[in-house]
């Protein structure tokens, strides 16, 4: 289980609060206006923004006092930080600590219709293409507790629809536990368990 308790986050000189019980394995959805403190909340669970006070635990133990590396997290950011000096495969394989799971990369980015791009560089790649390749990396990562801010924001309604699909599909299938922020309302419904509207 995550929980998040009694969190407090100074941004822009005002305290952010934040309370939650999430049981490992679902889904969450975070909605709300924006500056509301979504990415806040996913950057302090990564370990890149540091609390004032609260705690977070992860399956009964504290991880807010760990560095960003010794978390169980995987996090996308919103400009999904790919590294321009290498190419597009190679930024797929980062990140494992063993051998990278070639097969199930491979095959993610055939069914994300990302497969052309894998011998290109990032540069070279649209908005949404970047955006699949970072979804990839982030939810195929060991980790198992998985952030995702706006994941499918650059995507037409149809590779939105794959993207939903698959991150629905192999979340569940590895037992991740995922917080999504999402502006759109009807994926948040169909791919959550839970919706949270942060106000
Ligand atoms: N790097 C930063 N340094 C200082 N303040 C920041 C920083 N990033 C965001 N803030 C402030 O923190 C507050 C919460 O921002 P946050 O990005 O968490 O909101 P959000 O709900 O994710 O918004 P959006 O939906 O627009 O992404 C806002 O008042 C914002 O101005």
């Amino acid at each position: 289980m995550l929980e998040i308790q009694q969190l407090v986050v100074e941004r822009d000189g005002r305290p952010l609060r934040y309370e939650l019980q999430l049981e490992a394995g679902q889904i969450l959805a975070i909605q709300g206006r924006s500056g509301v403190g979504k990415s806040s909340l996913l950057s302090a669970i990564a370990g890149f923004l540091a609390p004032q006070s609260g705690r977070i635990c992860w399956q009964g133990e504290r991880i807010d006092p760990l560095p960003p590396e010794a978390r169980p997290v995987s996090l996308l950011f919103q400009d999904h930080n790919l590294f321009e000096h290498l190419g597009v495969w190679d930024n797929l394989r980062l990140g494992f600590k063993g051998p990278a799971p070639e097969q199930a990369l491979r095959e993610a980015a055939i069914a994300l219709e990302v497969e052309a791009q894998l011998n290109k560089r990032p540069a070279e790649l649209s908005g949404g293409q970047r955006q699949r390749i970072a979804l990839i990396r982030t939810l195929l990562r060991p980790e198992p507790l998985v952030l995702l801010d706006e994941p499918f924001a650059e995507l037409d309604p149809y590779t939105r629809e794959l993207a939903v699909r698959w991150t629905a599909e192999r979340s569940r299938a590895l037992g991740k536990t995922l917080l999504l922020v999402t502006h759109q309302a009807e994926e948040a419904e169909r791919l959550s368990d839970r919706l949270w509207h942060m106000e």
